[in-house]
């Protein structure tokens, strides 16, 4: 039987708006079957430039991104070939040595920031969703994260923010958002948006014959 063409979802939406957490809740949902998640942030671009540099570098603009690559490997899952994921590491602002092989699987879901900002991304996806939260919230958020996870102290979130990360999701981000099939307000606890969307892919995994 011929293979059928694999489910693709683009989760976006302003940082800590709650992309990682709708696209695990998803992923909950589909535990045991052929699932897989690629983030956005693995496909970063590689910096020549010294630490200082890589710092000041603005990460919410679309030029951030090996966006070549991230389609190159998105089209390759969907042809049923496997890929090697490059790796980021958010503490030293690079992508590191390693690459993680990833199999293709039934349903793809594609989460960041700016995956709704490329066209020819856009083609690739079957649902696209915008995760929506205010931006008070996310700074909040954002403030808890980066300090434990990423390794930032509060002086330079706050730097960062004022300087990059807001003027940047007004500019490239939030206008992405009239692309969206589907807004959820809040991420990862809005049960109700959850479960419509998982409803619309079992749907789609039923027309493809893509169930178990
Ligand atoms: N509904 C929520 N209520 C409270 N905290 C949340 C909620 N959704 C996400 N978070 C927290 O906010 C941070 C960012 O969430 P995450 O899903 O990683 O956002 P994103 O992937 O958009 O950056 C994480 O620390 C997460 O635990
Ligand atoms: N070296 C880097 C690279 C990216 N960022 C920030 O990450 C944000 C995107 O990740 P989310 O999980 O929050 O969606 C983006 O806003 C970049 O500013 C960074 O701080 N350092």
């Amino acid at each position: 039987m011929m293979r059928q063409k694999p489910i693709v979802i683009g989760v976006t939406g302003g940082s800590a708006s709650g992309k990682t957490s709708v696209s695990r809740a998803i992923f909950d949902q589909f535990s045991g079957h052929s699932l897989l998640l690629l983030a956005q942030d693995a496909y970063y671009k590689k910096s020549d430039l010294p630490f200082e540099e890589r710092r000041k570098i603005n990460y919410d603009n679309p030029l951030a991104f090996d966006t070549p690559l991230l389609h190159d490997q998105l089209e390759s899952l969907i042809a049923g070939r496997a890929i090697d994921r490059p790796v980021y590491d958010y503490t030293i602002h690079n992508r590191s040595a390693e690459v993680v092989h990833m199999a293709p699987k039934d349903v793809i879901i594609v989460e960041g920031i700016l995956i709704l900002a490329d066209e020819e991304l856009r083609k690739l996806m079957d649902i696209k969703v915008y995760v929506d939260t205010d931006d008070d919230i996310r700074v909040i958020r954002r403030i808890r994260r980066d300090m434990r996870e990423r390794g930032r102290s509060l002086d330079d979130i706050i730097g960062q923010y004022l300087q990059t990360v807001k003027p940047s999701y007004h500019q490239f981000i939030e206008p992405t958002k009239r692309y969206a099939d589907i807004i959820v307000p809040e991420g990862g606890h809005n049960t109700v948006a959850i479960d419509l969307l998982t409803t619309k892919i079992r749907a789609i995994l039923a027309e493809r014959g893509l169930v178990d």
